[in-house]
């Protein structure tokens, strides 16, 4: 059968024609092939306005070399640190940098009518081979004010990278830096478990908040295109909706499982029935009676499906009354036969309480059918949890082992978006200003340098931008640190290290490999910049900001540009 239909082909192009139908499926397929590798970024994923300058920049034919840097004004949460992440995305983006002929179509058609021919096939043949771009190491802690990114190149292709360079940059900086935040809540030893994936913005969003909540130091997700993807271990419960599909033990339709020990096989069930019989009798606060049927059903059903793996969300009825004695009793029927049962999970109620009582409840078990590692079965945790509840947790004291975060996590409730922008500083080696009345708001005008200074201990002391063509600061010589707007405030610092923050990652058309890295690699540099980072800079209220500051030169050349630019008002 042959029918008419518009396809996009790979490189997105739209085909207009006559296909049959199983052509049309394996287009389909292919297109969920690409879909891996995020079609959405791509040079029509920004803002009009930069093609409309792209067009006056050629029409005027300025084709000036540009320096852009990209940077934040205020870090995220309130807090003193923000951690930089997105950049392997960005230079994806840069390498497969190509406006298709169906782009080029769709701007003909929109674009005003007098736009002329030749701008179309200059942007067809725009290519990215005169582009320098420096960046931070993805991973790496960044500061306000202290460009992220450096990018040097012709204005209009420059100019026009900056929307989508921001959305790769902004959200997955963010959701980094709130995972990270996350992290030094519960402390190294909990294990963290990204669920925001029906939350997120968009699937976009989920498979972003997977990939870049894993970076941030979370152990894994529950996302699976995300663990396909990005190779994030992939971790997972079960729902209510699990348990409340079982009525009694009578809809169990498959009751026995082979003993690990005898190989026999036997009825679970009954001997999970059993053993809450024998639970009852010890004072343990509860009554078979009270206990949901169902439930124990639904446990001996996962616990068939999962021996070596047996964790049940133990809330649907009643945790102490029912959910955990129903556990226990499965997961006692499971140590005779052979298997250890792996914990429980709460998803409502006093979390730190029930927590606790929990705990108690699996000492006393382990104690009476002397079972030591009942004791330490997991508890995990859910339920709109976010970093307050977490500290507060702790203050409290509780049990959990594991938390399954989703919807603060993802969304980033405390802060919905990090404001990185991308400001012109430089054109053919001319300064630009960007003035505002807020001087916290004005940009450091000209091509610059940043530095990150260390003490003896490894600690960061202060970042320090200084103008792109003056000496670097030395190991063991004092530099002048200038506080970049208040004059009275500077210092000497003789550091112990010295580390160049912006190294080159895309040079004249060719990334520079060894400065984008694998995401696990990412993640231990997340870990270990976080370790070595001054606690009163990472508390919770009220941190102390780190100091970025700017030299002698770079203070003296801005202030005066600054003034150059701001005629001296008339009073009368
Ligand atoms: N001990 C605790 N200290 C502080 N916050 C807690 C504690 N235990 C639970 N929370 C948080 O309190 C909030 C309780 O929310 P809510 O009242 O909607 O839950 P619930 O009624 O227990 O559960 P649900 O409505 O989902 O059945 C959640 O954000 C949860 O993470
Ligand atoms: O609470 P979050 O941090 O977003 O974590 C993910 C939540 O998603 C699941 O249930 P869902 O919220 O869909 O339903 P429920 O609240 O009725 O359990 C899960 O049980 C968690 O509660
Ligand atoms: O695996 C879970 O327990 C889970 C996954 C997603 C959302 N809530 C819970
Ligand atoms: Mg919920």
């Amino acid at each position: 059968m042959s029918t008419t239909v518009d396809v996009l082909d790979l490189n997105g192009n739209l085909t207009n024609g006559t296909t049959d139908k199983s052509n049309f499926v394996e287009n389909q397929s292919r297109l969920t092939t690409k879909y891996e590798l995020n079609n959405a970024v791509q040079p029509l994923l920004t803002d009009l306005y930069q093609l409309s300058m792209a067009y006056a920049y050629w029409k005027n034919q300025k084709n000036d070399i540009a320096v852009f840097d990209l940077f934040f004004r205020r870090n995220p949460f309130q807090g003193e640190y923000t951690i930089f992440a997105g950049l392997d995305d960005c230079i994806k983006y840069i390498q497969d940098f190509k406006f298709t002929h169906s782009d080029i179509e769709y701007l003909k058609s929109t674009m005003p009518s007098y736009v002329e021919e030749e701008f179309f096939t200059y942007l067809e043949n725009m290519n990215l081979k005169e582009l320098k771009i420096y960046a931070h190491k993805e991973g790496s802690l960044v500061f306000p004010r202290i460009p992220i990114m450096r990018l040097e190149g012709p204005l209009p292709i420059v100019q026009l990278l900056e929307t989508t360079l921001l959305v790769l940059i902004n959200y997955a900086s963010l959701v980094t830096t709130n995972a990270s935040r996350f992290r030094l809540a519960a402390g190294d030893n909990k294990s963290l478990l990204e669920f925001g994936l029906r939350r997120a913005q968009g699937p976009d969003g989920g498979l972003s908040a997977s990939k870049y909540c894993y970076m941030g130091g979370f152990d894994g997700t529950s996302n699976v295109l995300a663990g396909k993807l990005y190779g994030i271990p992939i971790k997972g419960t079960h729902a209510h909706s699990f348990v409340s599909s079982f009525n009694d033990l009578s809809d169990l339709k498959i009751r026995h499982i082979k003993s690990a020990i005898s190989g026999e096989s036997v009825d679970l069930a009954d001997l999970a029935f059993d053993y809450l019989n024998q639970m009852e009798k010890h004072e343990l606060y509860f009554n078979t009676n009270e206990s949901n049927k169902g439930e124990l059903a639904a446990f001996v059903g996962y616990a068939i499906a999962f021996p070596t793996d047996f964790l049940a969300l133990v809330d649907t009825y009643n945790v102490l009354k029912s959910g955990i004695p129903n556990f226990c009793a499965v997961a006692l029927a499971l140590n005779k036969l052979g298997y250890k049962a792996r914990g429980i999970r709460l998803d409502s109620g006093d979390l730190a309480y029930l927590s606790l009582k929990v705990r108690e409840f699996f000492k006393k078990i382990g104690k009476i059918f002397q079972v030591d590692y009942f004791e330490h079965l997991t508890i995990v945790a859910s339920n709109d949890i976010n970093e307050d509840i977490l500290h507060s947790l702790n203050m409290q004291g509780h049990s959990i082992d594991s938390f399954g975060i989703g919807t603060h996590l993802v969304t980033c409730q405390k802060q919905p978006a990090l404001g990185c922008v991308f400001k012109l500083v430089e054109v053919n080696g001319r300064p630009c200003v960007k003035l505002s009345e807020d001087v916290q708001k004005a940009t450091f005008p000209g091509k610059k340098n940043a530095y990150r200074l260390y003490d003896k201990e490894g600690i960061p002391l202060v970042d320090l931008l200084t103008k792109s063509d003056e000496p670097e600061p030395k190991v063991g010589e004092a530099f002048l640190c200038r506080h970049p707007f208040i004059e009275t405030k500077r210092a000497y610092l003789s550091p112990s290290k010295v580390e160049n923050l912006l190294v080159p990652v895309w040079i004249d058309g060719k990334i520079i490999q060894e400065n984008v890295e694998p995401i696990q690699n990412i993640r231990d540099r997340v870990k270990f910049q976080l370790n070595h980072l001054r606690t009163d800079h990472k508390r919770m209220l009220n941190p102390t900001p780190y100091k970025i500051t700017v030299s002698r030169t770079l203070y003296d050349f801005i202030h005066n540009l600054w003034l150059d630019y701001t005629p001296i008002a008339n009073m009368n």
